[in-house]
């Protein structure tokens, strides 16, 4: 397929329905070739930003859309050379397979040679090449979806825009098609923006994610980022499970029920050994880094509320007599590679901990859990 995409600026862009605002004035830009998943939880403005780029709304005054250099804000859909699928991917119930894929080539009027090697094309990436004269009433859900985005490629848009495409389908074939979904996306390179309210879709596919929350972003960054170094409580919680563990500072360790826990890395710290740990290549100007670390500590703990949060797989069953905290197990769900145990009486709250393997532990069982020191998680 030959795809000229391009990227994607906003700016300003703010949206206002009847007298409410429902989109803050927000600042966006998206690279050449970029996916990009804007994902939150209902209502938040994820569809209305879609649209927004789309050209099916134009945002509030002063709001400006640019594809690479062009200003396209007051450009209709028509015009901007989107692809877009939505949720019931909105096919032509009369239109074959063929017709549904050749459909927008037509009212171009791409000639008829042209709109069929096209459409075999498409066909053929999309595995549809046998159902081509069907009706698309016959289809599976993955398949229309599949013909949903042949349909929203054969006008070789510069963008692709969808809209919670796998939403409709049972979770097992969502799952598949996620990967192919992921695939297809890397091999054509096209800038895409993809809504979806589901984390494993956005960590999957998005290489940034973008947090919303009631028409704000709360956080962008590449979903490594958004998972380990959540920017807030409500990034925090709205991706994954989150453990917190209340208590009182003491010579730099959080006491809390069970037992206490050494400080966070603060943020700038964290995000040195992540990345560290991420791509294995410490060197570079540590000293001034560290100097800058032991600086940003004491800040973060004269400021700090008190809690830390760490994830479920981050902790791991220890020696009660050396662990960092100590609980009993209120309940433990065996979920085949791994068991998620529910410990109360360590904090506060209850926390649930993973653990892969043979894990069989009784109700009302006294265990210790520690901690990885990096992955503990300050939130404001
Ligand atoms: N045309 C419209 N007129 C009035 N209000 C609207 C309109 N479109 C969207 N809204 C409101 O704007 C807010 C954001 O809607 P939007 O569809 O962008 O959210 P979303 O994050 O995509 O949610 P969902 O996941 O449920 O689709 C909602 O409160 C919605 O009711």
């Amino acid at each position: 397929m030959k795809l000229t995409p391009v990227s994607i600026t906003l700016s300003n862009c703010a949206k206002t329905f009847r007298g409410t605002r429902v989109l803050e004035p927000l600042e966006l830009q998206i690279g050449t070739g970029e996916t990009l998943v804007l994902l939150g939880p209902s209502g938040c403005g994820k569809t209305t930003t879609l649209r927004l780029i789309a050209g099916l709304e134009t945002p509030d005054p002063g709001g400006r859309v640019r594809f690479g250099d062009d200003d396209v804000t007051s450009l209709p859909i028509e015009k901007r050379a989107v692809g877009m699928v939505f949720q019931n991917y909105a096919l032509f119930p009369n239109l074959t397979v063929r017709g549904n894929v050749g459909y927008g080539l037509r009212i171009r009027r791409v000639g008829a040679e042209e709109t069929r090697r096209r459409v075999d094309e498409l066909l053929a990436m999309m595995r549809l090449t046998d159902h081509a004269d069907k009706p698309v009433d016959q289809l599976s859900g993955g398949q229309r979806q599949r013909v949903a985005l042949a349909r929203a490629l054969a006008p070789q848009p510069r963008v692709l825009l969808l809209d919670e495409p796998l939403t409709a389908l049972d979770a097992r074939l969502r799952d598949t098609l996620r990967g192919e979904m992921n695939a297809l996306l890397r091999e054509l390179g096209i800038t895409t923006v993809y809504v979806t309210h589901d984390q494993a879709e956005a960590m999957e596919l998005g290489d940034r994610i973008v947090v919303m929350s009631a028409g704000r972003i709360e956080q962008i960054g590449a979903p490594r980022d958004i998972y380990y170094r959540p920017a807030n409580r409500a990034v925090a919680q709205f991706i994954g499970t989150i453990n917190r563990l209340a208590g009182a500072w003491r010579d730099g360790m959080l006491t809390t029920l069970g037992g206490a826990v050494p400080a966070p890395e603060p943020r700038a710290a964290r995000r040195e050994s992540l990345d560290r740990r991420d791509r294995n290549n410490a060197r570079g100007s540590q000293t001034a880094q560290t100097a800058r670390n032991s600086h940003a500590t004491e800040a973060t703990l004269a400021s700090e509320t008190h809690e830390v949060f760490f994830r479920p797989e981050d902790a791991w069953l220890a020696d009660p007599s050396t662990a960092q905290l100590r609980g009993t197990v209120e309940h433990a769900a065996f979920l085949g590679e791994r068991t998620r145990l529910t410990i109360r009486d360590a904090a506060p709250d209850a926390l649930i901990v993973d653990v892969a393997g043979r894990v069989e532990l009784a109700r009302g069982t006294a265990v210790g859990i520690s901690i990885a020191q990096d992955a503990l998680i300050a939130l404001s």
